[in-house]
């Protein structure tokens, strides 16, 4: 087990050095959105050379949720931050790629509005609620999800933490989250006086917070809903009972098909 624990970290250790897209959100800024907008956003531009979009939505007051996007699957109607009409009143954005997205759909019957990974996210998230979305994904992630319907915002990281997200969360509830810190600096000087820290979202952890009328958020639980040994929930692509505790080279051989 200990074996095919370590083959695993070599995988994703391998496969999180070559893409990469950036995510970037405030919730609840007051003093200067539009400046933390235009000058923090861009600080992680160098992720995304594709495209990148910001969004504003009124309905979510001091709020602002931005996307570098490297392309990798669906290149227009992959763009994030990714809304669907079938759930109009969310979004996600996700720095990641989710290897079972076409099993997710075939095994709950999902049915696509796009051809892009990130989009089950949404679709296991209203079927089945938070902690079953980030159990059920096969890859490597770090989401930011708001569903203004339910006011609520929830945070998302891969079990073994391949892809990055920080966030730095005040007193007052001003929330910013960000592939990279530096991407948060200027924020949390913003909040001068305010107790504060930029800090990763520790791997295999979700977030769940409210989302209050003036766009601060409020922390619910933060869950680890993974540590390194679990089993997975999902059915993976290559079984335990296929790997070997000895025979390295065959199980990399196994894993990378
Ligand atoms: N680099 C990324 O994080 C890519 C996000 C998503 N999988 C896409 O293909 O667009």
């Amino acid at each position: 087990m200990r074996q095919v624990e370590h083959i695993v970290y070599l995988c994703v250790f391998i496969s999180g050095t070559t893409e990469m897209c950036g995510i970037w959100a405030v919730f609840g800024l007051t003093s200067n959105i539009h400046g933390q907008c235009s000058s923090t956003f861009y600080k992680i531009s160098h992720r995304g050379p594709d495209a990148w979009r910001l969004e504003y939505d009124q309905r979510m007051k001091n709020c602002c949720v931005g996307f570098h996007r490297l392309t990798i699957v669906d290149t227009i109607y992959g763009m994030q931050p990714m809304k669907l009409h079938k759930y109009p009143s969310s979004m996600v954005i996700c720095n990641g790629e989710l290897y079972n997205c076409k099993r997710l759909a075939e095994q709950y019957g999902f049915e696509y509005e796009t051809y892009n990974d990130v989009e089950c996210i949404l679709h296991l998230y209203h079927e089945f609620g938070i902690e079953e979305c980030v159990k059920n994904l096969d890859g490597v992630f770090g989401f930011c999800i708001v569903d203004i319907a339910k006011r609520k915002v929830f945070l998302g990281r891969d079990p073994y933490g391949v892809r990055p997200i920080f966030k730095v969360l005040s007193e007052t509830g001003v929330l910013g989250i960000c592939s990279e810190a530096k991407g948060l600096i200027e924020i949390e000087h913003e909040l001068k006086g305010d107790r504060k820290k930029v800090a990763p979202l520790p791997p295999g952890t979700f977030e769940e917070y409210d989302l209050l009328e003036n766009g601060t958020v409020k922390l619910v639980r933060s869950k680890k809903y993974f540590s390194p040994g679990d089993k997975p929930a999902f059915r993976p692509f290559v079984l335990y009972e296929d790997l070997s505790p000895n025979a390295h080279t065959d199980n990399i051989r196994k894993l990378s098909h």
